[in-house]
């Protein structure tokens, strides 16, 4: 039987855990294949521990205390797997945890928050602001105006505004926020939410805020698919611990950054981060080219009874389509050709790589959160441009059959609200998914409504 991680050496080095510098929000796959990554391999590693917390669920941080916040990351590439454990978190804590999170956030010593906590996490309504009409912001905003300094609060943007006004009162500076979640300019929708929750909670917080916290904005790529029990066995196989947290990533990374870290921040640049003034052109060039063909493979794929997105790429009618996605989004970018070209190349076989199990059900979660701006961005240039293209249509159409029960099932935080939209007649559902998405057009809906036609006639599996 295997050891259990912890009875590995408990740092590599022998040394103890480093001092929390870095508070972290949504302590899932991403964070520990990425940014725990990247501050494990800063060559002042030293002195920047992390303190990780849960966005929900509290599994993660009791399995991972029980291994002192210890993990394997294990780098799954075509000529095998490559296990490292990661030893830059120093401390886990569950999300109720409220009175750490405020103790962080108080302490000078913190100068970086971090987060992963997906789309759906930053609590916005459709027109991108905080989403005031939800039960839980509600209650978070009530909560703090009620009591600021032990209110107690539930979702990402209530928990940041609680962490400030505890940072506020301790007088300890100023820090920088990133988001590392696949939005577009991250940035500003982590601070229009924040902003708009301490607006509510508190109106002087928010020339605080203006002074004391630098929002950044990034661009983060790493394909990581959830855990399954062969990465567990490999784990054990190859180091003789048993490691139930083990997270399997590829070998490909990258994290381009624009902003200021007011108080200092780990050198990530050591590990092969970029800080750039604008992170635009690379922020469209992943979105549009890997994020929305991840979409497409994810509706249309799973639709032709694909699993993973290794088996989607493998069908050459997938394939195709993916290929077609690819030369109309690559229309609209403002990267050179043979810099789009190489992008796609590394792709296909990024996405090819069978040894990473990336479920296609796990991609197609909460299109309603990603369809807006991986896919319809490429379809609104296209009108713009006075052209209807039936490679930037096809995701739209994989979304709305998905809709109506062909593929991977619906999983979303607004499920009801977006099935509602695809029920009726093709012609119905095409017409109000296509006015929801704000690309009302009768030549987009003819073509949607075409390709929905041609995927619901495949036979479910
Ligand atoms: N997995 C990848 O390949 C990848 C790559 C690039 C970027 N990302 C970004 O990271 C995010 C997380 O991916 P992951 O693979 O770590 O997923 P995961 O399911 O492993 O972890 C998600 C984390 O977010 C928290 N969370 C989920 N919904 C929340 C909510 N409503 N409020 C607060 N916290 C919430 C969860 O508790 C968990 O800690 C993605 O949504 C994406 O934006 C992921
Ligand atoms: O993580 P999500 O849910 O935003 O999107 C699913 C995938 O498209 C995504 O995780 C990619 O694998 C990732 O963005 C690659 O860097």
């Amino acid at each position: 039987m295997s050891a259990p991680l912890r009875a590995l050496d408990r740092r590599k080095d022998g040394r103890p855990a480093a001092p929390v510098r870095l508070l972290h929000l949504g302590l899932g796959n991403f964070f520990r294949a990425h940014a725990a990554w990247y501050t494990e391999h800063a060559p002042d590693a030293a002195a920047w521990g992390i303190a990780a917390f849960t966005g929900r669920s509290p599994a993660a941080a009791v399995a991972l205390r029980a291994q002192d916040a210890l993990y394997t990351l294990l780098v799954r590439g075509p000529d095998g797997a490559r296990p490292e454990v990661v030893s830059s978190v120093s401390a886990v804590h569950t999300a109720d945890d409220l009175v750490a999170l405020r103790a962080y956030f108080a302490s000078t010593d913190l100068a970086v928050v971090t987060a992963t906590v997906t789309e759906a996490g930053y609590c916005r309504s459709s027109s991108g602001d905080l989403d005031t009409a939800s039960p839980a912001v509600r209650r978070d905003i009530e909560a703090l105006a009620a009591d600021p300094v032990a209110g107690p609060v539930d979702t990402v943007p209530g928990r940041v505004v609680a962490g400030l006004l505890a940072r506020r009162a301790a007088g300890a500076g100023a820090l920088a926020i990133v988001s590392n979640d696949n939005l577009p300019d991250n940035g500003q929708v982590m601070a229009r939410v924040v902003s708009g929750l301490a607006a509510a909670v508190d109106p002087t917080l928010l020339p605080w805020i203006e002074d004391s916290v630098s929002f950044v904005t990034t661009v983060v790529d790493r394909i990581t698919p959830r855990t399954t029990d062969e990465d567990r066995a490999e784990v054990s196989r190859q180091l003789d611990v048993d490691d139930p947290e083990v997270v399997p990533t590829e070998q490909f990374t990258e994290w381009i950054l624009a902003g200021d870290f007011p108080n200092g921040r780990p050198a990530w640049e050591g590990a092969g981060a970029r800080f750039v003034r604008d992170v635009r052109p690379f922020e469209q060039r992943k979105l549009w080219l890997l994020n929305g063909a991840h979409s497409l493979m994810a509706y249309a794929g799973s639709i032709r009874g694909h699993e993973t997105v290794a088996q989607a790429i493998g069908d050459p009618v997938v394939r195709g389509w993916v290929e077609e996605w690819w030369s109309c989004a690559c229309a609209h970018l403002e990267l050179p050709a043979a810099e789009l070209d190489d992008y796609c190349t590394s792709l296909r076989t990024r996405f090819g790589n069978a040894a990473i199990r990336h479920l296609l059900a796990q991609i197609a979660a909460d299109g309603s959160q990603k369809v807006p701006v991986r896919v319809v961005p490429v379809v609104r240039a296209g009108l713009e441009d006075g052209r209807v293209d039936p490679g930037a249509t096809r995701p739209v159409a994989g979304w709305i059959a998905h809709l109506r029960g062909h593929g991977a099932p619906v999983t979303d935080v607004r499920a009801d609200e977006v099935t509602d939209l695809s029920r009726g007649t093709t012609q119905e559902a095409v017409a109000r998914v296509l006015t929801w998405l704000g690309v009302a057009d009768e030549r987009v809906a003819r073509v949607v409504a075409l390709q929905v036609a041609d995927l619901e006639e495949f036979p479910s599996t």
